[in-house]
């Protein structure tokens, strides 16, 4: 079947026109949806008047049902309409063991012939489907519900078909997936994050569909795929479980707005609905109760980017310690044997025995401390209830309401937050700047506190917790997210690409939080040239990179007696970027204030500055920091004030890493003076 590109073409017109039947047919069904519901409600709002309670609520779900079975049409037609563009972008010809050959194409959703009860097209999620990104021609298998399927595949074809016409069509002779993976990887970037369906990797297949892992965490080098990976991760796992996850169950915690912009684009473009997004602040605010006003990450950052006080430094140091953890831990422990002294408690004429009173403290030990007195009060009572043989009064409830709390010695989270560096010995570590306002280095600690003090339960209904940027999380982070979030977690970044190397977690950190969890390495890097992957090894080495290889310009470091000279090159490499076809180029400074200085220098029309406050990311020339770039890429990266005056600690060269692999083709660096250690090997190209 379908063996020649002549009999490729006729298919795919079958295809088409089947699809088009198929959307002309939920056309139909939409259109008798509406007329339904209109007529449902004309009924309605004539005969109010004689419908009792019970008829009105039946109608009311009948409307529902009927308005939720239409919008599940026009979605399906949006996918249908999809297809129609591309219907599939796979095929393999797979002969189950003693069976017929059945030839299996892949594409973005499934689509069937309904009359014939069979498969078209296969979702790319499909059981079935996992075979096209695990075996070459040969023996091959795939789980089913019911077992491993084993069998052969004879044949595997890969197309690119874009506006319903095929371009191009790939044997299985040749390898074809890297053929398919350098046209897409040599593309201009888009302005958002693309989904990989077509050209998924094997080892990335494997993190895509395991089910097994209660957390997964993926260490992966810059431009590994990590965040590809980890929403087309989601997207599998809404799948596979459809009967019991729903998109809304999902949270991803992302490191900004930008970002989450950026990656918005993905699960819909896979026919998922939006997936809720929550930054690492907002969740501290909201666990905060907005009661405590904080600094934020991206301040705490800047700080140390601009010339941090040791003190400042060692504070973040030690709150980003495991150490810090236990010590927090070894507090609570503390705290619940030293801070509950009974007193004398008299009821009437009973008395409450001492040993009672801590009997009962004890027995709710599961219960959050701050919590537990109203259920110890409750217990005492009952115990006076029963010792005077008679009904408390109003007055005798309340008092004893009050009693137990003022045996506590604190009753608010932050007074026992400070009262913790008293019991260390280091009061010195909790500064509180004037605004006054919490460091960064507090925030989550205080929540850490609050958890286990007095439980929050605000986001038991999350199914799966998704965490980019993993590095970026210190111990006592990790050990909220583990206390908020019970369900499965996957957890993704680089420890290279870290913008605090005083609070940076790898993936063994983590795995001391989630012994449970399963670890991924990625070594395979997607996004940038050879050249460009070479770069930024120089800067900081790993010698497990593997770039694909795909070549492009060296990168150039160009040298200018002043910053105003730097400028004006830099002009000059707009006007060859707005020629070049080339889609998005980056300006990635260290800080804010050369960001802003950048932009103001650079003044053209059409440039985006992103701040801490932006919310989307475009297209065409954007100038910003290292610290909201990461995550981000860009067909062209400059970054200028290369010099040795502004990268010069740990913290300036994770900013410079993270600013080179941020580049997909093209990347430059500017600077005046002399140049960064970091770079210092290979200094001098010449620039336009
Ligand atoms: N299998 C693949 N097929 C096609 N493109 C891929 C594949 N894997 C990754 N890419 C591309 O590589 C680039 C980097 O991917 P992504 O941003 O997901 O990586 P990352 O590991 O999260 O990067 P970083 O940590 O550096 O921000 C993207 O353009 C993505 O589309």
């Amino acid at each position: 079947m379908n063996t020649t590109t002549q009999e490729e073409r006729e298919y795919l017109e079958e295809i088409k026109e089947q699809l088009t039947l198929a959307i002309r047919r939920i056309d139909g069904s939409v259109k008798q949806f509406s007329d339904e519901l209109r007529e449902k409600k004309q009924y309605i709002h004539e005969h109010q008047s004689s419908m009792d309670d019970a008829d009105m609520v039946s109608a009311g779900q009948s409307i529902n049902r009927m308005a939720f079975t239409g919008e599940a049409a026009v979605a399906r037609k949006r996918k249908l309409l999809k297809l129609g563009q591309s219907p599939y972008f796979g095929r393999i010809d797979f002969v189950p063991r003693g069976q017929q050959k059945m030839p299996v194409y892949i594409g973005m959703y499934s689509f069937i012939d309904e009359q014939r009860r069979q498969s078209l097209i296969y979702d790319w999620r499909a059981p079935i489907s996992s075979m096209f990104y695990d075996f070459e021609l040969g023996p091959a298998a795939f789980s089913t519900p019911a077992g491993v399927m084993e069998g052969t595949i004879e044949l595997k074809r890969q197309y690119k078909i874009r506006d319903g016409r095929l371009e191009f069509m790939l044997e299985n002779d040749v390898n074809i997936h890297d053929d398919v993976l350098q046209r897409e990887l040599a593309k201009s970037s888009d302005d958002k994050l693309k989904n990989i369906v077509a050209t998924i990797q094997r080892d990335q297949n494997a993190v895509i569909r395991n089910e097994t892992a209660p957390v997964m965490v993926i260490q992966g080098v810059a431009g590994s795929g990590k965040t590809s990976i980890a929403l087309h991760r989601i997207a599998f796992l809404l799948y596979r479980y459809r009967e019991s996850i729903a998109a809304k169950d999902v949270l991803i915690i992302s490191p900004n707005k930008v970002f989450a912009d950026y990656i918005s684009n993905v699960l819909p473009e896979l026919g998922e609905e939006h997936i809720p997004e929550l930054g690492m602040e907002e969740l501290a605010a909201d666990l905060l109760e907005h009661r405590h006003p904080f600094q934020t990450f991206f301040e705490q950052v800047s700080v140390l980017l601009d010339n941090p006080a040791p003190a400042f430094i060692e504070r973040i140091r030690f709150k980003s310690s495991f150490e810090f953890l236990s010590q927090l831990n070894q507090y609570l422990i503390y705290v619940e044997n030293n801070y509950f002294t009974v007193k004398e408690l008299r009821v009437g004429q009973t008395v409450v025995p001492l040993p009672f009173l801590l009997a009962k403290f004890r027995t709710f030990h599961r219960v959050p401390l701050l919590k537990r007195f109203a259920l110890v009060a409750e217990e005492v009572r009952a115990y006076v209830r029963e010792a005077a043989r008679r009904k408390l009064t109003n007055q005798e409830k309340n008092a004893i309401g009050e009693a137990i709390p003022r045996m506590f010695r604190f009753h608010q989270v932050p007074d026992l937050y400070r009262d913790f560096y008293r019991w260390l010995g280091k009061p010195e570590l909790l500064k509180i700047d004037q605004n006054p306002r919490l460091e960064y280095a507090d925030v989550f600690p205080l929540i850490y506190l609050r958890l286990r003090l007095e439980g929050i339960s605000a986001y038991d209904h999350v199914k799966h917790l998704l965490v980019d940027e993993m590095q970026d999380y210190t111990p006592v982070q990790y050990a909220v997210l583990s206390r908020l979030f019970a369900c499965r977690k996957t957890i993704l970044g680089d420890v290279s690409q870290t913008v605090n190397p005083y609070s940076s977690s790898s993936a063994e950190t983590i795995e001391r939080v989630f012994p449970q969890a399963e670890i991924v390495k990625l070594y395979r890097s997607y996004r940038s040239t050879v050249e460009i992957t070479a770069f930024a090894q120089r800067i900081t080495p790993n010698p497990h990179i593997i770039p694909l290889e795909r070549h492009g310009p060296e990168p150039v470091v160009a040298r200018f007696a002043s910053q105003d000279e730097e400028l004006q090159a830099i002009q000059r490499l707009l006007l060859t970027f707005r020629s070049s076809g080339n889609h998005s180029l980056g300006i990635i400074c260290k800080t804010q204030r050369q960001a802003a200085a950048a932009y103001q220098a650079l003044q053209a029309p059409g440039i985006q500055l992103l701040t801490e406050e932006s919310t989307t990311f475009q297209e065409g020339v954007i100038i910003t920091t290292a610290h909201l770039a990461k995550g981000l890429e860009f067909d062209e990266v400059i970054v200028p004030f290369a010099s040795a005056r502004t990268y010069k600690t740990e913290v300036d060269k994770s900013m410079l890493y993270v600013a080179c692999t941020r580049a997909m083709h093209q990347l430059t660096l500017t600077y005046s003076n002399e140049i960064t250690e970091f770079l210092q090997v290979r200094a001098d190209n010449q620039l336009v």
